[in-house]
């Protein structure tokens, strides 16, 4: 059930979430799209990593602090946007805002949240004045359905704007068709979307995604928001070129957890020349994977300026609520602390990719 994990407080939290979930939402929570190939290899492909650590340099504790377009964030370590959490646990999103809060980090909410952007960030800045949060986006066929999503994210005093871009069509993925599971359940709703251009007063409009999108809707959506933002879902070095030349804040390179192209590589695989790429214009996040310290550790020295951590987190709220998501993020935050102390490193850029090195594959062989 928890085959590969560590017998840790997020291998509890995990196995905790398994036994208390609905069937159907653990499945939609835990699975991806096709044979859950990119899902395996996103965590597998960490696996395959080494850190070399620096030793005797002087380094002291580590300043883990990373600024970020619209965040200062106290740990690298960032709640990615994840769909559904009331389904989850009753407190939802609330729950995951006061926890990131308080872990002085940033949380990414999403547009496909069962709690409305307002009452997210209410809810984060109600633990911390200055909270941030970030909203997920995606761009709509209709402009004006955007638009009045990214004036509620303003007027809601989130930060940055994360368009998501890997989504032209939704994943296909097994477990759903399975459990005939397409829409929240009876009393939930994607809350963002009620009471939209084109919807019945009261009600809420389905999330579109479309294949016409293009940089030519993401520059409209930049030239209407002085909100950074940041693109998320590139693999391609050739899109972070396009998207720097677009002048956005940042990067997130991500499958989306495997939820939509299985045949995408390992995340922490397309990094290095993603990174290369963006040669220092903008941070460059990660996303997918990411389940200890040392993976925290082996994406920032890989180019990332910080990772995100999805199903993680969906874990520790499936399992005992804000508590479990605070579990978590320090456990997570405590890691890479840790892990950044043992490779001499003095703060998460103090490190470098001569510091990664496959196993098995390095050695005497290479020399
Ligand atoms: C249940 C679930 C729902 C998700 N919903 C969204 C979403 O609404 N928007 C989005 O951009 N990404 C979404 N993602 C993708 C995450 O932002 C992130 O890319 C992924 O979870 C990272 O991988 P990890 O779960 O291995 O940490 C979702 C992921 C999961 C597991
Ligand atoms: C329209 C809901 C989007 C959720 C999502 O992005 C996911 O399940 O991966």
């Amino acid at each position: 059930m928890t085959a590969g994990l560590p017998p840790d407080a997020i291998g509890g939290l995990h196995e905790k979430a398994l036994a208390q979930l609905d069937p159907a939402h653990r499945d939609f929570f835990e699975g991806g799209a096709g044979r859950e190939t990119a899902l395996a290899e996103n965590v597998r492909a960490f696996g395959r990593l080494a850190l070399l650590p620096r030793v005797l340099r002087g380094a002291g504790p580590p300043d883990t602090t990373v600024e970020l377009p619209g965040a200062r964030a106290a740990t690298p370590v960032l709640v990615a946007p994840t769909a559904f959490h009331r389904l989850a646990h009753p407190d939802g999103e609330r729950a995951t805002a006061r926890a990131a809060a308080a872990a002085g980090t940033v949380l990414i909410t999403a547009m496909a949240a069962t709690t409305a952007v307002r009452d997210v960030v209410a809810a984060a800045r109600e633990v911390r004045a200055d909270a941030s949060v970030w909203f997920q986006l995606y761009l709509q066929p209709r402009a004006d359905v955007t638009d009045a999503l990214v004036r509620r994210a303003e007027e809601a005093g989130c930060t940055a704007l994360v368009v998501t871009a890997d989504s032209p069509v939704f994943g296909r993925r097994a477990r759903d068709d399975r459990n005939g599971f397409h829409d929240l359940p009876p009393g939930y709703a994607a809350e963002n979307m009620r009471d939209l251009p084109g919807a019945a007063p009261g009600t809420t409009l389905d999330i579109a995604m479309s294949p016409a999108l293009s940089w030519d809707d993401l520059r409209r959506l930049r030239e209407r928001t002085a909100l950074p933002v940041l693109v998320k879902g590139v693999l391609h070095p050739d899109d972070a070129r396009i998207a720097i030349g677009e002048g956005v804040a940042g990067l997130i390179v991500s499958n989306h957890g495997g939820r939509q192209l299985d045949a995408a590589p390992a995340t922490v695989e397309a990094l290095p020349r993603i990174a290369e790429a963006v040669a220092g214009r903008v941070p460059v996040l990660l996303d997918g994977g990411v389940r200890s310290g040392a993976d925290v550790v082996a994406a920032l020295a890989l180019g990332a300026t910080a990772v995100g951590v999805g199903r993680p987190v969906l874990w520790g709220l499936a399992a005992e609520g804000e508590a479990g998501v605070a579990r978590v993020l320090a456990e997570l935050a405590e890691q890479t602390a840790h892990v950044l102390t043992l490779c001499g490193a003095r703060d998460c850029a103090d490190l470098d990719r001569g510091q990664v090195v496959v196993r098995g594959r390095w050695g005497v062989a290479d020399r």
